[in-house]
């Protein structure tokens, strides 16, 4: 079964003309895919569309065999919960919680991410140690270090460890190497990628550096699936 597949998709901000316009797109379980496209170009507004965040006028999308546009929106927000990690550019950590409770934050909200942990690690606590173990944050951990003290690298590692507890099935992540220079993106995209292997999960990663596009199994330029693209205006930035 497809990861995501997406028929007939279309998507225009209010009084404006479509941003997104998909005629068919279909991602596999446990692809690692790569989207990339202009400043503007709609990937941000497709990534929401997934994630059940905005809802399209028209078409669908299917996240494994659930489709979205059938759920009202408490579904969406369960669903998302339950079946979706994202890391964001600007990671989002919360500055009061110490580095596991940031980390065990989806448990508390998703009871199904809170059952898969239990049913494979024994609690949430073993699986986030875990976690951070295995991305190399266990002494960091030990020494009690406040999320405000850990570096960038630090925190996307936290922020990796945060998107995959519970076993979600898909992660996205939008800009997470942004702040990054080339060697280091290159060594998270390395790490997001063990761990999301490890989860069998499926990765889209939105990124404008194309250096990161060898590492992925498949690049999607939005252009090529969204008939929108042709109208719409695009700028290349870095
Ligand atoms: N809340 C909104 N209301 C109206 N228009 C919006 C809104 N959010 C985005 N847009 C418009 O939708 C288009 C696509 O924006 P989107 O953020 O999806 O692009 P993007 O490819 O993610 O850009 P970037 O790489 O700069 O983050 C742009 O023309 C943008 O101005």
């Amino acid at each position: 079964m497809a990861a995501i597949s997406i028929e007939a998709l279309s998507f225009a901000w209010a009084q404006q003309s479509p941003v997104i316009d998909i005629p068919s797109c279909s991602i596999a379980a446990g692809e690692m895919v790569f989207l990339q496209g202009p400043s503007g170009s709609g990937k941000s507004t497709l990534l929401n569309l997934m994630t059940g965040m905005l809802v399209p006028q028209r078409g669908e999308i299917r996240i494994g065999d659930t489709r979205l546009n059938r759920l009202n929106s408490v579904a969406r927000d369960r669903f998302r919960a339950d079946h979706i990690g994202f890391i964001f550019q600007s990671l989002n950590l919360l500055p009061y919680l110490s580095i596991e409770a940031n980390v065990q934050l989806a448990c508390r909200v998703s009871k199904q991410r809170r059952q898969r942990a239990i049913a494979r690690f024994g609690s949430v606590q073993s699986a986030c140690t875990s976690l951070l173990s295995s991305l190399g944050l266990a002494e960091l951990v030990d020494e009690k270090r406040p999320v405000s003290q850990l570096s960038v690298g630090q925190q996307q590692r936290v922020a990796i460890a945060r998107a995959l507890i519970g076993a979600p099935e898909l992660i996205i992540a939008d800009e997470p190497t942004s702040a990054l220079d080339t060697a280091s993106a290159q060594r998270f995209v390395a790490l997001l990628q063990a761990e999301v292997k490890a989860a069998d999960a499926t990765l889209i990663l939105v990124s404008h550096d194309e250096r990161l596009a060898p590492q992925f199994d498949r690049v999607i330029q939005l252009a090529d699936i969204n008939q929108a693209s042709k109208t719409m205006g695009g700028v290349y930035v870095d």
